[in-house]
């Protein structure tokens, strides 16, 4: 059974990385020794120190914590079962931190919005989330959000120099470009075609101490792109659609600078995009950000302009 051996001051971003990537084996626990803390993986990846030893088999809890979701004050439960799910909101609904628990019955739509099934506790959509230093006031009902991103949004804005010209083209409530304006001076035009969704960037803008400037515009960015030439970096985080817009992106981004590209992927998808962006971009890097269904992952795909 392969298992990641971290260095035990390590672990818990290495857990939270993990995760992220799905890569974690469920059916197994996580343990330790004196050093070291081993992690169980569905397979070996380069980028962990990878030993082969005995799995201890998983207690029933690991299950319940990777069945929801926290944004705030509000829980989301991702589980077909609609007994399960309610079992599961009698405990979480418990806790002092949330004040609601929903269903998810999927994301739709251009706007990526949640359908949602209220469970226990308020009705209530609007919550305060908390992640990398920065605050983002979310709808969960009008607004797409993922508290799944964080590694990413994290390791983006650790990409980012001082004094870039960043377009994030499907920005939502903006959590890309309020970590990236909070840690570094930058100017961003932040564009969504949700009108709500801008609103609460507009206010997450205020919320928090940000050394750059970010302008945020409600329309669709495929048109309002039109006005904003030579960027250094452009944002792509419309993992069903991205490839649609690459040729746009292509055309305002300058020589040399960078897309954060996401989408979702069957494995002879990815090799097929990769053969076609080999053709305009340097793949800078390529990562698995978490698992979508069986065949599928989303791909986080950093791309330089050649
Ligand atoms: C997957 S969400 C990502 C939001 C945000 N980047 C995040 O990480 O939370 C995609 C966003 O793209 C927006 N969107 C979809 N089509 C668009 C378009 N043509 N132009 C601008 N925004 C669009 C949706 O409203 C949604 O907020």
């Amino acid at each position: 059974m392969i298992h990641a051996k971290v260095i035990k001051k390590n672990a818990n971003s290495a857990i939270n990385h993990l995760k992220d990537m799905n890569i974690i084996d469920k059916n197994y626990r996580v343990f330790s020794d004196d050093c070291y803390v081993y992690i169980p993986l569905k397979m070996r990846i380069d980028s962990y120190d990878c030993v082969d030893l005995n799995g201890l088999p998983a207690r029933k809890h690991d299950d319940f914590s990777a069945s929801y979701d926290v944004i705030g004050s509000i829980a989301i439960i991702k589980r077909k079962d609609i007994d399960d799910a309610i079992k599961i909101a009698d405990k979480l609904i418990k806790r002092k931190n949330i004040d609601a628990v929903y269903l998810d019955d999927g994301i739709s739509g251009n706007f990526r919005q949640h359908r949602l099934r209220f469970l226990a506790g308020n009705e209530l959509y609007e919550t305060i989330y908390r992640e990398n230093n920065i605050k983002l006031k979310v709808n969960i009902k009008y607004d797409y959000f993922s508290p799944r991103l964080a590694t990413e949004r994290l390791r983006v804005s650790n990409m980012v120099s001082e004094n870039e010209f960043i377009i994030d083209m499907f920005a939502g409530v903006g959590p890309f470009s309020i970590l990236i304006a909070s840690r570094h001076n930058v100017n961003i035009i932040a564009i969504d075609i949700n009108c709500h969704a801008i609103s609460m960037l507009n206010e997450n803008i205020k919320m928090n101490k940000l050394t750059g400037r970010i302008t945020g515009i409600c329309g669709d960015s495929s048109r309002i792109i039109e006005n904003y030439n030579n960027a250094d970096r452009i944002i792509m985080n419309l993992p069903h659609d991205s490839f649609n817009f690459i040729d746009i992106a292509y055309r305002h981004l300058r020589k040399g600078g960078t897309i954060n590209y996401y989408e979702i992927l069957d494995y002879e998808s990815l090799y097929n995009r990769m053969e076609f962006f080999k053709n305009y971009f340097e793949i800078s890097s390529k990562r698995i950000v978490h698992g979508y269904s069986k065949s599928m992952n989303m791909y986080a795909i950093d791309l330089k302009k050649l």
